[in-house]
């Protein structure tokens, strides 16, 4: 039996790698399951799938998380640091599923014990890739992404040599305002933004999509997991969503990822890897779906595209501020503080001003990304506050 945990459990991504769990339960033992205020999900992912632990990240949700298992021998716990310990638990393999930065601190403590993490919180590398790469590598454990263009980007590496790699590129569905104008988007609502042309996802990470801050944060990514320098990462607009990511190589030759948009393909992947398993997802009828289209993404429209060049060409602690600022921005957004093209102004604003906080360090350690992450947020509330 493999020992699995899952951070985020209650969560999209979290829903389809408990799916794939329970197609197959003779072969895995569920250790923890974390989740945030949905306390009714997962004390009921946690009974379905016999969990060892359920840990909420709020404290005030303890009492709720206790009564809804109630009976069941369950372990239960609150709080972040709690949620920190349930990635100490031993476990072969660990989902990294939590959004937004509040999944860095688990995802270290889950490498710190030489575990596979399954990283889809792509937040983690943009805040402290050389950590989380170096933390990795230090304790003998191994990173597999779970963001659908980077798993389609480490399997068309499979086999080749990294050194052989001229580009890659990184599709982008375009989002919920591909087809409007600049003007359209200063009007438009969080449900507009939270609606995906093909993605079932979380609502945060389907604003992002629509702001292409998504797209951003992928393309650090794609730097900081891959080493693959800036000047080689391209994003490209693909509507139908269906080629996740291409390589290119020295001699000319294009490896193209393409499959339905089901993330239980990029999971599964993962959860298999290094073999391959029959997997739930649709196989693609190409006579049927007769075209792939691409554009050139509108880098006027959606700056965030520049701002994720300007913070790979910094280095050091600028993805933590970038991050930071996008996740204040977000907030700002969802209760109408600010406007939705709005958002790339604060994260501008706030990388700005926080140019000159020595912000060049190589290798940060957690307390210093964690510092700077507050400090990044006070900033953005403050630009917020000034618009
Ligand atoms: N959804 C997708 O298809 C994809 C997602 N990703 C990435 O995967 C991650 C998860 O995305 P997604 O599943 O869509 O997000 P969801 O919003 O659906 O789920 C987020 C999960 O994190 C929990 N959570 C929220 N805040 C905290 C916190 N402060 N501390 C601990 N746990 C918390 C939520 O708990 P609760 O809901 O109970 O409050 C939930 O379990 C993100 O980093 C995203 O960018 C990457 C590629 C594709
Ligand atoms: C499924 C996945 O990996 C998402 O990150 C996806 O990329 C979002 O769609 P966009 O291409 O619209 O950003
Ligand atoms: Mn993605």
């Amino acid at each position: 039996m493999r020992r699995i945990t899952v951070l985020g459990a209650t969560g999209s991504i979290g829903g389809n790698t408990l799916d794939l769990i329970g197609r197959r339960p003779d072969e895995f033992q569920v250790v923890a399951l974390t989740g945030g205020r949905n306390v009714a999900r997962l004390a009921e992912l946690a009974r379905r799938h016999r969990a060892e632990l359920a840990v909420t990240a709020h404290e005030d949700c303890l009492d709720d998380l206790r009564a809804a298992l109630d009976g069941s021998g369950i372990e239960v716990a609150a709080g972040a640091q709690a949620i920190t310990e349930a990635a100490a638990r031993p476990a072969d393999w660990i989902m990294s599923a939590i959004v937004g930065a509040a999944g860095l601190p688990p995802g270290l403590r889950a490498l710190e014990q030489g575990t596979t993490l399954a990283l889809a919180n792509k937040e983690s590398l943009v805040c402290a890739g050389p950590l989380l790469m170096d933390t990795a590598r230090r304790h003998g454990a191994t990173v597999l992404p779970v963001d659908s263009e980077h798993s389609a980007v480490f399997q068309a590496l499979i086999g080749e040599d990294i050194a052989a790699v001229e580009r890659v590129i990184i599709t982008a569905s375009g989002g919920a305002f591909r087809d409007w104008t600049v003007d359209e988007m200063t009007r438009a609502t969080p449900a507009q933004a939270a609606s995906h042309p093909n993605w079932d996802m979380g609502q945060r990470i389907t604003i992002d999509s629509a702001s292409l801050f998504n797209k951003a944060l992928e393309l650090i990514e794609t730097h900081e997991y891959f080493g693959i320098p800036p000047e080689r990462i391209e994003a490209l607009v693909h509507p139908e969503s269906m080629i996740h990511a291409m390589v290119g190589f020295r001699d000319g030759a294009l490896m193209a990822h393409i499959g339905p948009p089901d993330m239980r393909h990029a999971i599964g992947f993962a959860l298999n890897h290094p073999d391959r398993h029959d997997l739930p997802v649709e196989r693609l009828d190409f006579a049927a779906l007769g075209q792939f289209t691409f554009r050139a993404p509108d880098e006027v429209k959606y700056p965030a595209l520049r701002l994720a060049r300007e913070v790979m060409a910094a280095g050091g602690l600028s993805g933590a501020v970038f991050n930071a600022a996008k996740e204040r921005a977000l907030d700002g957004f969802l209760d109408g503080r600010v406007s939705f093209p709005q958002m790339a102004e604060v994260v501008e604003a706030t990388l700005d001003t926080m140019s000159s906080s020595g912000l060049g360090i190589a290798v940060p350690s957690l307390d210093m990304v964690l510092d700077i992450d507050a400090r990044a947020r006070a900033t953005a509330d403050r630009v917020m506050a000034e618009l």
